[in-house]
């Protein structure tokens, strides 16, 4: 393998959850039992997968979670919980191993009540990036059943194309499969990501005498809906972030803002599946008229030490710690 990312040798995970837009993507644990219960106990799920028992007891979800601790203390893979950054609800698990031929295999499942909503691509993308960035792998790879057109899907928008076919064994269902597997190279991950666009956003954090900010809920049918947000939209063009800003809070909630009252306070760089995010976030402490939600947002007046108890766009998250600052 060519040079390693800033992983130490032997390590599959970095420590920190990876986040994207919806979901929070940590090691499976002990909390995770009952939820691996009641989504995996289902023929459906695991039919087309290789090793997932059926039925599927307490049991074996204690031993499942056991041997992925085991796996990845030895480095030799690592099964991610998806977490909804909303509600904290597992929807499935994602995963690598090395175990093949010591270049990372993914491996991933979807509790039904979650199919066709995008998760697992979203998951895929950000693994994908934590193989490449974080961990240095030069290529990843995954194969699945041959009847699993969902899987080949993901794999599929999450940029992996197909290698070659393989003889698959499914120990938990005592037979095996021939298999296509689909592959992705770190130079043309690469590639595809240097064509996706950056796209500027401007926000506020309206602060009022209470030193508590005003937050915006994404509205239902929106990207991210139901996270919290700073008040803002994109930057058109021949505008500035600042004339931006004014016309968002106009449009937005209602109130009137003059650019010298907005302060620069930080900005968020953030990398989403399809373009790049680069949002200064500026505070406001005078404006005109009563913050009011004309776009269906549902509006929050939050202190700032609480601010992090919301859940949020993951480009948001870092902006929390400086707001409490600066409140
Ligand atoms: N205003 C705002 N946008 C944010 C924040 N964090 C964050 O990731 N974004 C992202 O930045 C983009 C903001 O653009 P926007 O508000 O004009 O667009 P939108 O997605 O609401 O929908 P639209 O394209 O239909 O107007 C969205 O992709 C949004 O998810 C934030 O704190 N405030």
């Amino acid at each position: 393998m060519a040079e390693r990312g800033c992983r130490e040798t032997g390590t599959v995970w970095a420590g920190h959850p990876l986040l994207t837009a919806r979901l929070r993507m940590r090691p499976v644990g002990d909390k995770d039992l009952d939820a691996l219960v009641a989504l995996l106990d289902d023929w459906e799920v695991v039919r087309l997968t290789a090793a997932i028992p059926h039925p599927f007891t307490p049991a074996d979800a204690k031993t499942f979670v056991a041997q992925q601790e085991v796996r990845r203390i030895e480095g030799k893979g690592v099964a991610l919980a998806l977490e909804r950054t909303t509600d904290n609800v597992l929807i499935g698990v994602m995963g690598f191993g090395l175990e093949h031929d010591g270049t990372p295999e993914l491996g991933y499942w979807i509790g039904k009540e979650f199919w066709n909503q995008g998760y697992a691509t979203e998951a895929a993308h950000r693994l994908i990036r934590h193989l490449f960035e974080t961990l240095g792998f030069d290529r990843a790879w995954a194969s699945f059943h041959p009847d699993n057109a969902a899987s080949k899907r993901v794999l599929e928008k999450a940029g992996l194309t197909f290698h070659h076919v393989d003889t698959c064994p499914m120990p938990a269902r005592g037979t095996s499969v021939v298999s296509p597997v689909f592959q992705l190279r770190k130079a043309e991950w690469v590639m595809a990501r240097s064509l996706r666009p950056t796209l500027l956003v401007v926000a506020a954090a309206l602060v009022d005498g209470d030193g508590r900010v005003l937050m915006a809920s994404r509205p239902t049918g929106k990207s991210m809906e139901g996270l919290w947000e700073f008040p803002g939209g994109k930057i058109g063009e021949g505008e500035t972030p600042e004339s931006a800003l004014v016309r968002e809070l106009e449009e937005e909630l209602g109130i009137d803002v003059r650019e010298s009252c907005l302060a620069p306070v930080a900005f968020a760089s953030h990398d989403y599946d399809t373009f790049h995010l680069l949002m200064p976030l500026y505070v406001v402490r005078v404006w005109k008229g009563n913050p009011s939600a004309r776009e269906g947002q549902e509006l929050r007046w939050v202190r700032a030490q609480r601010l992090g108890d919301l859940p949020m766009p993951p480009a948001d998250i870092p902006l929390v710690a400086i707001l409490r600052d600066w409140v």
